[in-house]
Formats: C-alpha cells, structure tokens, sequence
C-alpha cells in the first residue's frame, strides 16, 4: 500500500495508453457479500474479483460482527468464501459502524429488520456524511410494516436502532431520492413469512441499479415478480441459493475514468473487467462517450479506447449518477456547454456534489450554473491550473484526475479518499499516463 499523500500534481499528459484491469464492482461487491450471507447454512460461495475497498470492508466488517462466517484467500486478496447464515445471526456487538457506504446501510437496515430474532437489537451508525444522508423514505416504509426503527440521534439520518418485528404485507416506498431504499426491500422481503407488494412512489430514480440487484436476485435464487411499472410482487418464504463461486464484473463506474483517460490520451487502452454484456448500468456511459467524439471499441469483456476528439455532450444522466460526474471535468475539453441534467440525487450523496462540483470547476476558469438538479458548465477558453478540493469524495478525486490532461494542470487534495471505492487508482493513473 502507497503512503498516504496530501496532494497530487498532474500536469501536461499526452498520453494514455496500455491495459488495466478494473477492479470489483462496488455494487455488486456488497450485494453478493450479502446475498451471501443470506444463503442457508452449510452453503458456501466464492467470490472472486472481489473489489477491497473501504466500502467493501464495511459490509465485510458488519457481516463478521452479525457471526457470518468468511474466509480469505490470503494468497489473493480479491477472492472470499462466504458462509451462509440463513438470516439466523450470532451478534458479537451492538453497533455496526458502515462509514460511508450506502450499499451497506441501507440493505442491512431493511435486511436486519426483517431477519432479526426477537431477542436481538442492533445499532446501525456510519461516519460523519453517513448520518447527513436520509434514509427516512426506507425507514418509514418499513415502520408502517410494524419494522421496530428507532432514530438514535436525528430523525431522518443515521445512526438507527433496529429490532425485530417487520411484517410481511403492502409496502409503500417513495423511491425519489435513491434507488438503494428499493434494493434493500428487494432483498429483505423474500425472507418474511408472507407475501408482500411493493409500490414504489414518486420518479424512481437510478433505475439500472434496481434492475442490477433483480438479476443478482435470481442469480442467488430469489425471483421477484414486476406487477407494473413501479410495483413489485415479492413472494414470501423464499431461500436464498449459493452459486457456489460468483465472479464480481469489473467496476462500471470505474471505468469512466479509464475511458475518458483513453479519450484525451490517444490510447490505446484496454479496459479489462466489463463490456456489452455488463449487469451495471454505468456502461452506458460509454455509448455517451462515444456520442461525444471518443473511439471505442465493446466488446463482451473489455473495451478499448482508440483517443478521439471531444465535442461534449449533454442530457439526462439520472440513471447513471455516479459515472455521470465523469463529464463534469471532461467538460473543460469540450468546445461548447455541457449540461448534465437530473440529478439533484448528486447532493445526497459523498458530499452535495452538485455544490461541490460548481465551487471545483469555477477555479479552472469555467463558467458554471447550478439548478436544483443540473449544471451546466461552460469551458473558459484558456484553463488555469486549480487546487482541487475533494470533500472526501472518491469520484471528486478521481474525475478531476482528467485535468492532469490540460497544460496548466490541476493539484488534487486528499486523493487518497478514492480507497472508498479504487485505492489503487492514483498508482494506475501516473502508470498509464504520462
Ligand atoms: O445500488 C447501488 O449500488 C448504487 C446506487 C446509486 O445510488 P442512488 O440510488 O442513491 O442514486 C449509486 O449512486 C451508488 O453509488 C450505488
Ligand atoms: C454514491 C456513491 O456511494 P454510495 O454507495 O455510498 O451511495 C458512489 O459510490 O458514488
């Protein structure tokens, strides 16, 4: 592991080119360590690929406190054999400390309440953002089902206290903020008693991810029915079912970086890890790349990326979020606005980073207008080289790591906060990049 750093400098590259190997999803990461978990005793599943992070950490740490059984491959970090528990937990504490990662949080609190024995309790907390992010939406959906969660500090926001007591039956969940408050119903429900309905509410947002953890769903046994366009029948009494060895696709979100790197490097890169048959719906940012000038080449397992010019590109990014701020930085290269469009969810999440991406852009010269859920960002037309802050944010550091592409440069404060998703990502980049 590399030395912790301040800040980085990158300034004046021209090139990006050579192989990477993306590291584990993030998302289908946790939802396999847990799905995992859920599977009955004596069943066991490997899982390879399995991305290390900080965030990964915390769904594993969690899974050990709640007694679950996971063997390392000390030999390869990235493989882990997970013992499955059934639902039937042994609590080694009274508080599971997630940090900052929403894959953990919010499919533990919906699976916890619906799994734990009467005689149990347990504290969900996280780091300091963690307890800004709501959760109400989930919370509230699972107390009209008689889920017994009690807010520990500030009503809306972690830490929570969870007991046993969910009932199966109609849950009503307003899904406007994030789609992880679906995910965890999807995964918790199928362990109740009875049958329930799910009917989601307001405009759903980040769709992929749902339609990610209903084909990881049925990869691990569990069949959701879709009774229309937001609603779900989720059967009862259903058994989770080890694949025995599960194999974590490369990081979709990841990927942006390497393929907008590969843009304003030349390439040629390969980005080994994810390509047309991905389950992650941050693929799609590549058919935007494409749209906007970059040379890419899909295939099953890889992509490469062969340079190209960029023009830019604007729209609707809500089902893409989290790749989506790629764009931001990349806007600097363009010849006209960029505007990303619908995604207020962007100031829920590591940080407000609709705020956080405005403040950052405004200081390499870019003309820039915030909407409640868009930017629209207008290149200057010479850069100036910035000091970038990253509030803590993976994608912050990693997306701004672009500007290293421009003549005057960008210096990136705290890079090292991109372990909460890629700790190795600084290394690949000054190894791909000159
Ligand atoms: O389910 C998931 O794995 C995720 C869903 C998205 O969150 P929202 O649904 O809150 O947008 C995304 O931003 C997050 O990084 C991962
Ligand atoms: C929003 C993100 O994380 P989380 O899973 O904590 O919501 C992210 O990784 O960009």
């Amino acid at each position: 592991m590399a030395s912790a750093v301040d800040k980085l400098t990158l300034r004046g590259l021209t090139q990006c080119r050579g192989e990477v190997k993306l590291p584990g999803s993030k998302s289908i990461a946790n939802r396999a360590l847990l799905m995992a978990a859920l599977c009955p005793q004596g069943q066991r599943t490997t899982l390879t690929n399995l991305l290390r992070s900080d965030d990964t950490q915390h769904m594993l740490g969690a899974l050990r406190q709640l007694g679950v059984t996971v063997d390392e491959n000390q030999a390869d970090p990235t493989e882990v054999t997970v013992e499955g528990c059934g639902g039937r937990w042994m609590l080694s504490a009274t508080e599971l400390d997630l940090g900052n990662a929403g894959t953990a949080m919010r499919p533990l609190l919906a699976v916890l309440a619906a799994t734990l024995q009467a005689s149990q309790q347990i504290t969900l907390t996280g780091n300091a953002r963690m307890q800004e992010r709501p959760i109400a939406a989930l919370v509230e959906s699972l107390q009209a089902q008689q889920g017994a969660i009690r807010y520990r500090n500030n009503a809306g926001y972690p830490p929570l206290q969870v007991e046993s007591g969910l009932q199966a039956g109609r849950f009503v969940l307003d899904a406007s903020a994030s789609s992880q408050y679906v995910t965890a119903l999807l995964m918790a429900l199928p362990l109740l008693p009875g049958d329930s309905v799910l009917e989601l509410k307001g405009e759903v947002v980040s769709w992929p991810y749902i339609r990610l953890t209903i084909n990881m769903l049925r990869q691990f046994g569990i069949h959701i029915e879709r009774l229309g366009k937001q609603s779900f029948m989720i059967r009862g009494e259903q058994k989770y079912q080890s694949p025995r060895s599960y194999w974590v696709e490369g990081d979709a979100s990841a990927a942006s970086y390497w393929l907008a790197a590969g843009l304003l490097g030349g390439g040629p890169l390969r980005i080994h890890g994810v390509g047309s048959k991905s389950l992650q719906g941050d693929i799609a940012f590549a058919e935007w790349l494409a749209k906007g000038g970059a040379k890419l080449e899909i295939t099953d397992h890889y992509i490469d990326v062969l340079g190209g010019k960029w023009q830019g590109i604007s729209g609707d990014f809500n089902a893409i979020p989290d790749a989506a701020m790629t764009f931001a930085p990349l806007a600097l290269f363009a010849r006209k606005a960029t505007v990303i469009e619908n995604v207020e969810n962007w100031r829920i999440k590591e940080t407000d980073r609709l705020e956080a991406m405005a403040t950052e852009l405004r200081k390499f010269g870019a003309t820039v207008q915030l909407t409640r859920s868009s930017i629209r960002i207008e290149p200057p037309a010479k850069l100036q080289h910035a000091e970038v802050t990253t509030y803590d944010d993976h994608r912050m550091a990693m997306s701004f790591a672009l500007l290293g592409f421009s003549a005057s440069g960008v210096t990136i404060c705290d890079p090292d906060c991109c372990a909460k998703t890629y700790p190795e990502f600084f290394s690949e980049f000054t190894r791909l990049c000159q």
